[in-house]
């Protein structure tokens, strides 16, 4: 490992040893990770030819991967050799791995779980390939100034991507616009713009690097030739302008969350990378076949929300437009590869797009989507339509191109047959399945927490990380002082070192011994970090009153971005940062508790906090988070939850034991029932003493004394509103704080409990979430390669 990666730094980055930059070793050492890779890729890819195997293509507008070179090094077996090899070079091997940029190419939740499906596929060796765009700046860097988010753009392409290989023999042209002519039974779209789709190819190993499968992201180029001319007569912005109109399908993530942008350009992106990978993977197909009325034997495609719905229509597009298939056939074989996978029931992310809006841009795509809608009306009169009100509704569109539709936890699945789909699921009654999602051990214990991950494999041996469910054996040790101890020792070891994180990033000095309770996801207000600041505010006001009772020093870690157009989420942003000045500089609480928001909240970050949390905030209003997968993460760390009856931590709470969870709020039954109350807000409020005291105080501009209205708006909306409900759970969310600070302080029982959570946690590893999607909807076989040689 020593000499390839010196002969990278020197052959391949031109640079003398003497005069090398961390990122040159990153770089260099990312090279040799990636030779060992290729020969597996290769083998994976053609064994996948010579098996004729059918395949599964992964469609997805974000892939939140974060940093690669350590999961590399981990997959590949090769971590102490790397770790030797730079030391033996003189450099710092933890140093080395942190200097990679994030690879942020999504918001949250749904691109991080196709990240983790793309190392599962790999490591059940499922030849599959992960489609989406590769934007050249991903989610925007987040920094705080004056307590406010600001946005910078993301650069991580300004530094060299050694992981990924340009295909520019792999290019497909991309038409927006323009008109249709029909003559002689056929249809024949004359776009009006044309960009290129260029291919990069990223190898993804699985565990001990066994398989290999592909990510490839698209960039979109100028299909015209640079414009000499006009550059010759001096007007260089027209010499520019193709280059720079097609630049800007794949220059930025769209970094909203749960609004649709309804915007053209985010319409084009997802037409953009959608139809060059249903182009690409057809191409794959009638290379070895030249029937394509074969194509569900040989291609399952799944569609991560309906970002990538208009997939259905293109592939309608090409089988009848361009293989003369007649167009009820080509729905039917189109619907059998096509599975769509919802995120999420927040009717402000269900994407619908104005007709005359998506006629501009795809004009032989409505036409189309006109087709399926009468298509679906004639085999099943009066169900719902996707063209209505002048909108097209994606959700729709992609549930009747589906053969299978699945929700992403039990209740969510629930939720999806009783609400935004319950006509469709009347109609196609055994369409909807679920399949809770899941989370890579790799990532997410093995390689972010070795102090545990080194303990477990010392106690049960490493079988783990390939099989989750080997964890359970720790449920013995529930009982042995000694492994406790050991287990509380790794997780105080983790705390020690985020808290010398802290210490230099925030320049908060926090106590190890406090318990560290953790809310890291995007800001939202379902996700009520709103009530978690009540809720502090609360117990401060409670210290205060009564500063030498026995209090439970407590650490609050926030972490997460707002869309930048999502106001009430940055009004929640500045008002936990100026509540933390005032609490963090009070004489009278001092270490009894802190509150700490670092910027600029990424995978990299989630890394670091989660194996150091003791308590993991999973308080969205009933019925609203979809799943949840850092609930996932945090249990299987060692830390207890405290959550409602919400996503996947239904599930959790199962697995683990209701007594080893702490659980509060309302159901989501109670959620729908208490909102026709009236001015149930208003009577929470006036019902808690507690609660309205705090309001009270922010209100009155106790932690924004220079601009004391700042929060009139805030507060006024949870006496208004308050639609999420943060005033009916507040209560019952204090009093459950306040028995996990019991708890807490019966450090052996707590250990007992977390050791619980994560002797649990194997079914939520996304090796059953993926065996379940290769089962119910792709029709594939899951080997498990790891153990073969
Ligand atoms: C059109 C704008 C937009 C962009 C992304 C989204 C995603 C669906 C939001 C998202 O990330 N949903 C999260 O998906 C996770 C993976 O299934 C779940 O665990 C979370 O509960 C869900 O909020 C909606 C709307």
């Amino acid at each position: 490992m020593k000499e390839e990666i010196l002969r990278h730094l020197c052959k391949s980055l031109g640079k003398d040893a003497a005069h090398s930059s961390v990122h040159d070793w990153r770089v260099a050492l990312s090279l040799a990770l990636r030779d060992r890779m290729v020969d597996h890729w290769f083998r994976s890819t053609r064994e996948t030819y010579e098996t004729r195997a059918k395949r599964v293509y992964y469609l997805s507008m974000e892939f939140l991967i974060g940093r690669l070179v350590e999961d590399m090094a981990a997959n590949l077996g090769l971590v102490e050799e790397a770790r030797a090899a730079l030391t033996e070079l003189g450099q710092d091997y933890d140093a080395v791995v942190l200097n990679e940029p994030d690879a942020a190419l999504g918001n949250g939740g749904l691109g991080r779980l196709a990240a983790c499906f793309m190392d599962l596929l790999a490591s059940l060796g499922i030849p599959a390939y992960g489609y989406g765009i590769r934007y050249e700046h991903g989610l925007f860097k987040q920094d705080f100034v004056d307590g406010r988010q600001v946005e910078t753009a993301e650069t991580w392409l300004t530094q060299r991507n050694p992981w990924e290989f340009e295909r520019p023999e792999v290019q497909f042209r991309i038409g927006f616009g323009g008109h249709v002519d029909h003559h002689d039974g056929k249809a024949y779209w004359h776009p009006w713009e044309t960009v290129l789709a260029t291919a990069y190819d990223t190898p993804v190993v699985g565990w001990q690097g066994k398989w290999g499968n592909t990510l490839r992201l698209w960039s979109a180029r100028p299909a015209s030739k640079f414009d000499l001319e006009s550059f010759n007569r001096g007007d260089y912005l027209a010499a520019g302008r193709s280059e720079a109109l097609a630049r800007t399908i794949s220059r930025v993530l769209y970094p909203d969350d749960t609004t649709e942008a309804g915007k053209e350009l985010r319409l084009k992106q997802e037409y953009f990378f959608t139809a060059a990978s249903i182009m690409d993977l057809l191409r794959r197909f009638l290379s070895d076949h030249d029937d394509i009325r074969e194509l569900p034997q040989y291609v399952a495609i799944q569609l991560n929300d309906t970002h990538p719905a208009i997939a259905g229509p293109e592939l309608v597009r090409l089988m009848s437009d361009e293989h003369n298939l007649p167009m009820d056939e080509a729905i039917e074989l189109a619907r059998r590869c096509l599975g769509y996978t919802n995120h999420t029931l927040l009717p402000e992310a269900l994407e619908r797009w104005h007709v005359g809006l998506l006629g501009r841009v795809l004009p032989r795509h409505l036409e189309i989507i006109r087709a399926i809608d009468e298509d679906q009306q004639a085999r099943h009169p009066g169900s719902p339509r996707i063209l209505e009100h002048d909108h097209v509704h994606m959700g729709e569109l992609a549930f009747i191109m589906a053969h299978k539709v699945n929700g992403v936890s039990a209740l969510h699945t629930e939720l999806v047959k009783s609400t935004v789909f319950s006509d469709l699921h009347r109609i196609h009654p055994t369409r909807i399945v679920n399949q809770t999602n899941g989370i890579t051990p790799r990532r997410w214990l093995h390689t972010c927490n070795a102090p545990l991950s080194n303990l477990i494999t010392r106690e049960i041996g490493d079988g783990w990380v390939a099989d989750l469910e080997k964890l359970k054996a720790l449920n013995q040790r529930t009982g042995d002082r000694e492994f406790l101890d050991a287990f509380s020792a790794a997780k105080r070891q983790n705390k020690t070192e985020l808290a010398d994180w802290i210490a230099q990033t925030c320049g908060i000095a926090v106590d190890p011994d406090a318990m560290f309770d953790v809310q890291i996801k995007r800001i939202h207000e379902y996700k009520r970090q709103l009530m978690n600041i009540l809720e502090t505010v609360a117990l401060w006001n409670e210290m205060r009153d009564a500063p030498d009772a026995e209090w439970t020093p407590r650490v609050k870690i926030f972490g997460g971005k707002a869309a930048p157009g999502y106001h009430v989420a940055k009004q929640i942003i500045h008002l936990i940062n100026d509540v933390a000045r005032v609490i963090n500089n009070d004489p009278v609480t001092g270490d009894l508790l802190k509150v700490v928001f670092p910027a600029n909240y990424n995978v990299t970050m989630a890394e670091r906090l989660i194996p150091a949390a003791d308590l993991s905030e999973q308080i969205s209003t009933a019925g609203k988070e979809a799943s949840g997968t850092g609930n996932m993460k945090f249990a299987l760390n060692g830390a207890l939850t405290i959550g409602t009856l919400d996503g996947a931590n239904v599930e959790i709470r199962e697995h683990v034991g209701s007594e080893n969870f702490f659980l509060f709020g309302l159901t989501a039954r109670e959620v729908v029932e208490r909102r026709h109350v009236h001015g149930y807000a208003r009577a929470a409020i006036e019902a808690s003493p507690r609660l309205s005291r705090v309001l009270g105080q922010i209100a009155d501009g106790q932690f924004s004394p220079e601009d004391s209205s700042r929060y009139h708006g805030l507060v006024g909306g949870l006496y208004d509103h308050d639609y999420f409900l943060v005033t009916c759970d507040f209560d019952s969310y204090f009093d459950t704080q306040r028995r996990a600070d019991q708890v807490y302080r019966n450090g052996s029982n707590w250990a007992a409990m977390a050791l619980r959570n994560t002797a649990s946690m194997g079914w939520f590893s996304s090796d059953r979430t993926i065996r379940g999607y290769a089962r119910d909807i792709w029709q594939v076989d899951a080997v498990d390669r790891a153990g073969l040689e």
